[in-house]
C-alpha cells in the first residue's frame, strides 16, 4: 500500500519545549486516519509541518512524495485543509469567496464549491460575518473539497460545532475515503475518532505512544479482573501487553492489549494465586485514558506501540 504521508523522527522544539518529539508515522492511501491526543499534545504543530508552515528541528515529512519543509508551497495545493479556526473574509458572501479562491485553483473548483455549499445547505449569498459558527465551518470544508484533493487534513474540524453539523462532516469523511481520497483528522475526541477512523495514532506530549488500525486497538483490549487467594499477591502475569494495573483489596483490574488468544485469560483461573478471573472488552475510551494516564515508551518507527508493563 502506498503512503501519502510519511513523517520520519520528526521533532520541533518551541525555545527549550519539545512539542512534538521524534515522531514517526505513516499514512496509507484511501483512508481516515486519526491523530488522537489531548489538547497541547502536539496535534497541531504535526499538522503544520506538514502543510510546509513550519519547520521541523529534526527529521523530514514528505507528502505525496514531496517533502513539506522545501516544497510547502507544491504540497497545500496538492492538499485540502481545514484549521480548527478558519480565518475566512468576513465580508465576502459564501459565493464571493468560493470566486475568489478558484482563482488559485484550477478549471471545475466553483462547481465543485457550489456543490458543495449546496450540499451543505449553505445559502450562497450570505456574507460570512453573518454566519453562524457551523455554517462557517462547512464553508471552509467546502473550500477545502473543492478541488477535489486526494488528502484533506482537519485540525479539530467539528470543535464547537453542533451534533447535525459534526455528523455531515463526518459522514463528508468517510464518503470521501470510500472514493479513495485520504483524509488526515485531528481530533481529540475518541468518539468522533471512533466514529470514523480506520487507523488511529495515540499522540502525547508530543510523542506517539501508538498507531494502529481501529478494530485491532479494540479487538486484542481486554479489561481483566483477578481476584487473589491474598490481598498482598502480585498480579498474575498476563497475555499481551500491559496498559494499566490497579489492585484494590484483593482484587486486581488489568488493561492488556495484543491478547491474540481470550482463552489465556480464562486460563489464569488456574493458577494457585488466583481465585476468580473475570473479563470484559474495554470501551475505546477506556484504552485512551490507559494511554494518557501510564507513563509508556513510543511506539518504534510508526508501528504499533510495544508498551511497557507498569
Ligand atoms: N508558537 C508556539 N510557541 C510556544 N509554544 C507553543 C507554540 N505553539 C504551540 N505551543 C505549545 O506546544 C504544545 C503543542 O501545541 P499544539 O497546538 O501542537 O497541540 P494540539 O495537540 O494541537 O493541542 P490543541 O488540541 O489544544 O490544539 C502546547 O503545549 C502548546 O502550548
Amino acid at each position: 500500500m502506498t503512503n501519502v504521508i510519511e513523517i520520519d523522527r520528526v521533532t520541533k522544539r518551541y525555545g527549550r519545549f519539545t512539542a512534538v518529539d521524534d515522531a514517526t508515522l505513516r499514512v496509507p492511501a484511501g483512508c481516515v486516519f486519526a491523530l488522537l491526543g489531548e489538547n497541547g499534545a502536539g496535534k497541531t504543530t504535526l499538522v503544520r509541518m506538514l502543510l510546509g508552515l513550519l519547520s521541523p528541528d529534526a527529521g523530514s515529512i514528505s507528502v505525496f512524495g514531496r517533502n513539506s519543509t522545501t516544497h510547502g508551497e507544491e504540497v497545500r495545493r496538492l492538499l485540502g485543509y481545514v484549521p480548527e479556526r478558519p480565518t475566512l473574509y468576513e465580508w465576502m458572501t459564501a459565493a464571493e469567496i468560493g470566486w475568489f479562491t478558484a482563482g488559485f485553483y484550477g478549471d471545475g473548483f466553483e462547481q465543485h464549491y457550489r456543490n458543495l455549499l449546496d450540499r451543505f445547505r449553505v445559502p450562497t449569498s450570505r456574507k460570512i460575518g453573518k454566519m453562524s459558527k457551523g455554517m462557517r465551518a462547512k464553508v471552509s470544508l467546502s473550500l477545502a473539497m473543492a478541488h477535489q484533493p486526494r488528502l484533506l487534513v482537519l485540525d479539530e474540524p467539528t470543535s464547537g460545532l453542533d451534533t447535525l453539523v459534526r455528523r455531515e462532516f463526518l459522514e463528508s469523511m468517510v464518503d470521501l475515503a470510500a472514493e479513495g481520497h485520504t483524509v488526515l483528522l485531528s481530533s481529540h475526541l475518541i468518539g468522533e475518532v471512533e466514529r470514523v477512523a480506520d487507523q488511529v495514532a495515540v499522540v502525547r506530549e508530543g510523542k506517539i505512544l501508538a498507531v494502529d488500525p481501529l478494530d485491532r486497538l479494540k479487538l486484542g483490549a481486554y479489561e481483566i479482573t483477578a481476584t487473589m487467594h491474598g490481598s498482598a499477591a502480585a498480579p498474575p502475569p498476563v497475555p499481551g501487553t500491559l496498559l494499566t494495573s490497579s489492585r484494590r483489596g484483593k482484587q486486581w483490574r488489568l488493561l492488556v492489549r495484543d491478547v491474540e488468544d481470550e482463552g489465556a485469560i480464562d486460563r489464569l483461573a488456574d493458577l494457585d494465586s488466583v481465585a476468580v478471573v473475570d473479563r470484559r472488552t474495554p470501551s475505546l475510551e477506556e484504552i485512551f485514558v490507559a494511554y494518557m494516564t501510564e507513563n509508556h515508551p513510543p511506539s518504534a518507527n510508526g508501528q504499533p506501540g510495544v508498551l511497557q508493563e507498569v
